[in-house]
């Protein structure tokens, strides 16, 4: 919290004294600060005086809303815009950009079909590889350890990985950092499986690098890489899975940096037109808040799978054929025996495990009669906003939580939880 004081000399009776100063992060029962009620009520003369004497603009009160939120759903337009343009000014990634989907890479599309490119930069003395074995990222500790997020992915060269390559591992090109700046260099960044190779080596140039498993490590990555991660995780997965072709079951080759495996046999059709057994896969998959027809609880569930405790969204695969929309309502009822009828598109999240694309939606439920599905869940019941607070919040009484915020059921759950005039 900020330590900052408005420097305000107080004229009012005891318990100010004369002299004393208040401090702009100041809160009240509720956990108002001083922004918010400025928010509140869309005076934009005293948020700019409290933003210019350093309060924290991402404070939340008890329920979990922040100066913003509570300007959005008081329709503060000019407050909403002093805010936004305050917090995208001070750190541009806290816009809401789910997890996995940040990746400050150029992908360069167009340059993977010249293969004498590739070659020139994977020996480029600024390229940097980032390394995998059995598809868990090499990474190293951050060493502020007061941060959140505990790893950084290990950034290779070409004399680190050249070994390995010899044995012609899954190489995949990612993309291009730009840096700015005259003496700056742009620098090429491949991704390389080094399963079948012998891991120590690269623990040897790297001292304190270490694989990490998915959960909850590669949760732990720093969130402007893990879309790098998501990228290459899921590339790489798709290269070790589909080695051969899905048409006629030839042998394929990795071709356009990692991008395309083309069937050897040329008279193949998967060689001719548009053929989508080429390509790496994404899976789309729904994520919906389901909200009762009163608006004041939504539905939660327990697949068998999850920790105890634990409840989330419900989600599901879409089928060929089939929208956003239509996914939302035949999933929600599947599992949860609710109908449902508008549907409103939330964010999206790229989950590379393997290669889902999760498509986040909150939607309005036309009835509320709960029949669970047996087989894929464990349990769905409504929930009423003070109560997910306490989930979000983990002081719920019976130990009930939501998953972490890198996940975009905690995103959506929180976006409805704090639209509640909560006074
Ligand atoms: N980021 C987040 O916050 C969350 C992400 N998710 C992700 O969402 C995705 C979908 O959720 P989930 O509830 O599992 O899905 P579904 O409700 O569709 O049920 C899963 C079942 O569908 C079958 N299935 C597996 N893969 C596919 C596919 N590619 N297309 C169609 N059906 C398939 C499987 O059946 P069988 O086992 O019989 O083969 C699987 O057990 C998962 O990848 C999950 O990890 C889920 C919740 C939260
Ligand atoms: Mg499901
Ligand atoms: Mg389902
Ligand atoms: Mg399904
Ligand atoms: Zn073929």
């Amino acid at each position: 919290m900020s330590t900052s004081t408005l420097g305000v000399k107080e004229n009012r009776t005891p318990p100010f004294p004369a002299s004393s100063t208040v401090e702009v992060d100041q809160r009240n029962d509720k956990g108002w600060t001083a922004l918010m009620f400025a928010a509140r009520n869309g005076n934009v003369d005293v948020i700019n005086t409290l933003l210019e004497k350093g309060c924290d603009v991402n404070l939340v009160n008890k329920t979990g809303q922040t100066a913003q939120d509570i300007a959005f759903f008081w329709d503060q337009g000019n407050a909403s815009k002093v805010l936004n343009d305050f917090v995208n000014k001070q750190n541009p990634d806290k816009q809401l950009r789910n997890y996995f989907s940040l990746n400050y890479l150029d992908r360069c599309s167009e340059q993977r079909k010249k293969e004498d490119w590739l070659q020139s930069k994977i020996r480029e003395e600024c390229t940097r590889f980032i390394a995998f074995s059995e598809l868990k990222p090499f990474v190293v500790p951050l060493e502020d350890r007061t941060k959140r997020w505990r790893y950084t992915l290990a950034k290779l060269k070409f004399c680190d990985v050249e070994n390995y390559l010899k044995s012609n591992p899954p190489v995949v090109f990612l993309g291009v950092q730009r840096n700015s700046g005259p003496e700056s260099l742009d620098h090429t960044m491949f991704a390389v499986d080094c399963t079948e190779g012998n891991i120590e080596d690269l623990k040897k140039c790297c001292p304190g690098g270490t694989f990490i498993n998915p959960f909850p490590s590669a949760l732990q990555l720093e969130p402007s890489e893990a879309g790098i991660f998501a990228e290459a995780r899921s590339m790489l997965d798709w290269l070790y899975r589909y080695k051969y072709c899905g048409t006629c079951g030839s042998v394929t080759v990795i071709a356009e940096g990692g991008h395309k495996r083309v069937c050897e046999k040329k008279d193949c059709i998967s060689n001719k037109g548009i053929h989508n057994t080429c390509y790496p896969r994404t899976d789309p998959s729904v994520i919906m808040l389901v909200v009762s027809p009163d608006g004041k609880k939504c539905l939660l569930g327990r697949k068998k799978s999850f920790p105890a405790k634990m409840w989330s969204c419900l989600a599901g695969f879409m089928e060929p054929g089939e929208s956003i929309e239509d996914t939302v309502r035949r999933e929600v009822e599947e599992e949860s025996g609710v109908k449902v009828g508008k549907v409103e598109y939330h964010s999206s999240q790229p989950w590379p495990f393997p290669a889902s694309l999760m498509l986040g939606c909150v939607a309005t439920a036309v009835s509320e009669d709960v029949k669970v599905d047996e087989d894929e869940m464990e349990d769905a019941q409504w929930f009423r906003r003070p109560e997910l607070v306490q989930m979000l919040t983990h002081q719920h009484p019976n130990g009930y939580y939501i998953p972490p915020e890198q996940a975009i059921a905690h995103q959506i759950i929180k976006s409805w939880v704090r639209m509640t005039a909560n006074l």
